[in-house]
C-alpha cells in the first residue's frame, strides 16, 4: 500500500484529484465511485477541473434498499448533486434501491461489473472498517448483494436523515470480491473518528473483522489520510 499523509481533507481532495487525472491520462475509462462525506473534496476538485469524463463510465459502490433514485437521501441524488450535474459521464451505474426484484437487481449489477472492469476504484472507510457497505464479517469473495447495516453504521449515517429510525436497514453493495477486482484502488480517510479503523486496515491482521484489511492483498492501493486519521499508525 502506498500511504499519502496530507494536512487536511482539502489537500486530500487535491491528492486524489491528481490520481484521477493520471489514471484518465493513462487510459482509465471505468471509475468506481463512493459516497459519504469523505469524497466530497475530491468531487469538488473534479468539478472545478477541465477533466473530461464524457467517454468514461462510472459505477457506484452501493445504494440504500428502498430509496428511489429521486429521494434526496439516496446515493443517486448525492451523486447527481455532487458530481454528475457538473461532470457528464458516458454512462453512470448505481444499484436501483427501489428495484422490484432484489435478485434480478443484484444479478444486473454483477453483469455491469463484468462488462465494465473497474480501472480506478475510489473508497471511503466506515468507523468499523467497512468499505462500500461490507460490514465486519463480510467474506472477501462476495460480489454485489443485499446487506444488513450494523447499528454503528446506521448511527453514523443518521446525520443524513431526520433520525436513526429513518435510515434504511439494508443496502445493495458491491462485495469485497468485486472491489478487489479493480485494477487500482484509492481509499481516503479524514478525521479522528477514522483513526482506529485506518490503523487496523493498514497494520492489523488481514481479517474479515476489519473489511478494509482485505486491501492489504491488492497490488495497487493508495491510501490518502489526513494527520488525524493517520494518528494511530505505528512507525
Ligand atoms: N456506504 C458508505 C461508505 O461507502 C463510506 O465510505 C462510509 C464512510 O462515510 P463518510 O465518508 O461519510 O465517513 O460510510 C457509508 O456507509
Amino acid at each position: 500500500m502506498k500511504i499519502i499523509i496530507v494536512k487536511d481533507s482539502q489537500q486530500g481532495g487535491k491528492a486524489a484529484f491528481n490520481i484521477f487525472a493520471a489514471a484518465l491520462k493513462k487510459g482509465a475509462r471505468v471509475f468506481g465511485l463512493a459516497t459519504g462525506s469523505t469524497p466530497l473534496t475530491t468531487y469538488q476538485e473534479l468539478v472545478n477541473s477541465d477533466l473530461d469524463f464524457a467517454q468514461a463510465i462510472s459505477i457506484n459502490l452501493d445504494e440504500y434498499v428502498g430509496l428511489k433514485a429521486d429521494d434526496p437521501r439516496s446515493y443517486h441524488a448525492y451523486m447527481q448533486k455532487k458530481l454528475f450535474n457538473f461532470k457528464k459521464f458516458k454512462h453512470s451505474f448505481l444499484p436501483q434501491g427501489d428495484a422490484a426484484d432484489e435478485q434480478v437487481e443484484i444479478e444486473r449489477y454483477n453483469q455491469v461489473l463484468t462488462a465494465h472492469p473497474i480501472d480506478l476504484q475510489l473508497l471511503g472507510i466506515g468507523q468499523n472498517g467497512h468499505i462500500g457497505f461490507n460490514e465486519p464479517g463480510s467474506s472477501f469473495a462476495e460480489k454485489t448483494r443485499k446487506v444488513a447495516l450494523t447499528n454503528s453504521t446506521i448511527e453514523a449515517n443518521s446525520r443524513f436523515f431526520e433520525n436513526a429510525a429513518e435510515v434504511p436497514r439494508f443496502a445493495y453493495s458491491m462485495g469485497i470480491g468485486s472491489i478487489l477486482q479493480a485494477k487500482q484502488i484509492l481509499l481516503e480517510a479524514f478525521g479522528t473518528n477514522k483513526a482506529v479503523a485506518v490503523a487496523k486496515m493498514i497494520q492489523g491482521p488481514v481479517t474479515t473483522a476489519c473489511p478494509a484489511s482485505a486491501l492489504q492483498e491488492h497490488p495497487n492501493v493508495t491510501v490518502i489520510l489526513d494527520q488525524a486519521a493517520a494518528a494511530n499508525l505505528k512507525n
